[in-house]
């Protein structure tokens, strides 16, 4: 089931949440909306289950326009992030819940319900907790039997809102791997919001960058990662090291730092550096105008890589660098060394409004 929303847009009152939104989830694919707090992401999902609906704009499932069809013509499983299980209801019963509360017509019988919640306990690997109340679970295998209770009824798409906000890191990353491989196994159209980076790029099969309402880039999590489209999505996702500039003549200058740009013009510019894209050289001399003279504050192992704190020479800017054990061991640094600091990779945007 692809899902096509065009142009959607929403306001509560004079305030517009969400602003001509145009997405496109293929078939079997799982997309993370990832945007900070207030950036209208579970309002996007509330408008594509039909919990609420947009003032402007259509949605399609598969082809055909739903836009103003209700919650359950567009047969979503949904997940949120508080446990809504029914505390009275043992597991199996919690699963079968969806199948047991169908009209007559169209419930299953009783065996091909039982059947069904094995084949569920199966998937989420609950197999031996059916006879349990949910109160005897621990929150992620509850969470666990949500995303069941939400399969049971064959959804054509699956909305997640935060499905693993309430839980500790440690569970969430092993939730975040099942999920992966849950997905896999059932290749549904699913929908995720999350405000979680690690969580939207480890899971994710496309990623949508929602800012203030606006999608400001869809793509792989290596095309967000790697190729951020603005200044927004830079600063948004992963570390990142700001340096203010003037854009003049073709050239990002910083003090003696000067690098080509594309940007034509003169205006004040911010060049952004992630910590992994730097090169550290010994300070021999003058710093050419490709980098800047900094020294070591601070040297942090941290796990496969090593965060270095740098303070710039000329305006003591602090710099934070990551360096893979091997580099680190090859330059032999020290705390207090002065080195030159050399970007291989660096992107300049206008800073209006930045
Ligand atoms: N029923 C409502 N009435 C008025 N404003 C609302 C309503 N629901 C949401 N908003 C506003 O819409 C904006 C987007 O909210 P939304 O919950 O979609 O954001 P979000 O990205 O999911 O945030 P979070 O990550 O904090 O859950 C916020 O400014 C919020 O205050």
């Amino acid at each position: 089931m692809s899902i096509e929303l065009k142009n959607i847009s929403k306001s509560y009152g004079s305030c517009q949440i969400l602003n001509h939104i145009n997405l496109t989830i293929q078939t079997g694919e799982l997309v993370a909306l990832l945007g900070p707090s207030g950036s209208g992401k579970t309002s996007l999902l509330r408008v594509l289950a039909g919990l609420e609906y947009a003032d402007e704009g259509s949605i399609l499932f598969h082809g055909i326009n739903l836009t103003d069809a209700p919650i359950k013509k567009r047969k979503a499983g949904f997940v949120f992030q508080h446990y809504a299980l029914f505390n009275t209801m043992t597991i199996r019963e919690n699963i079968a819940y969806g199948l047991k509360v169908k009209s007559r017509k169209f419930r299953p019988s009783k065996r091909a319900i039982h059947e069904k919640v094995d084949q569920l306990l199966h998937l989420v690997r609950l197999e031996p907790y059916g006879e349990r109340y949910p109160s005897q679970l621990s929150g992620g295998q509850r969470q666990r039997v949500a995303l069941a209770r939400a399969l049971a009824i064959e959804p054509h798409i699956l909305l997640l809102d935060e499905p693993f906000g309430a839980l500790d890191a440690k569970v969430r990353k092993e939730l975040r791997q099942w999920l992966r491989q849950l997905h896999r196994q059932v290749k549904m159209t699913s929908l995720l919001v999350t405000h979680d980076q690690e969580e939207a790029f480890e899971v994710a099969d496309r990623i949508v960058i929602i800012n203030k309402g606006q999608i400001e880039q869809i793509g792989t999590p290596s095309q967000v990662y790697e190729k951020p489209v603005n200044s927004f999505v830079y600063d948004f996702i992963g570390h990142v090291n700001r340096v203010r500039g003037t854009i003049r003549d073709g050239q990002f200058i910083n003090g003696n730092f000067k690098i080509p740009v594309e940007n034509t013009g003169s205006t004040d510019g911010i060049a952004f550096i992630r910590p992994d894209q730097f090169s550290i050289k010994a300070a021999n001399g003058h710093a050419a105008n490709r980098a800047w003279p900094a020294t070591i504050t601070h040297i942090h192992p941290a796990g496969s890589v090593i965060r270095l704190e740098l303070e710039r020479q000329d305006d003591a800017q602090s710099i934070e660098v990551e360096l893979t054990k091997r580099e680190f061991s090859q330059l032999s640094l020290i705390k207090s060394q002065r080195v030159f600091l050399e970007p291989k990779q660096i992107k300049v945007f206008a800073a209006d409004g930045l």
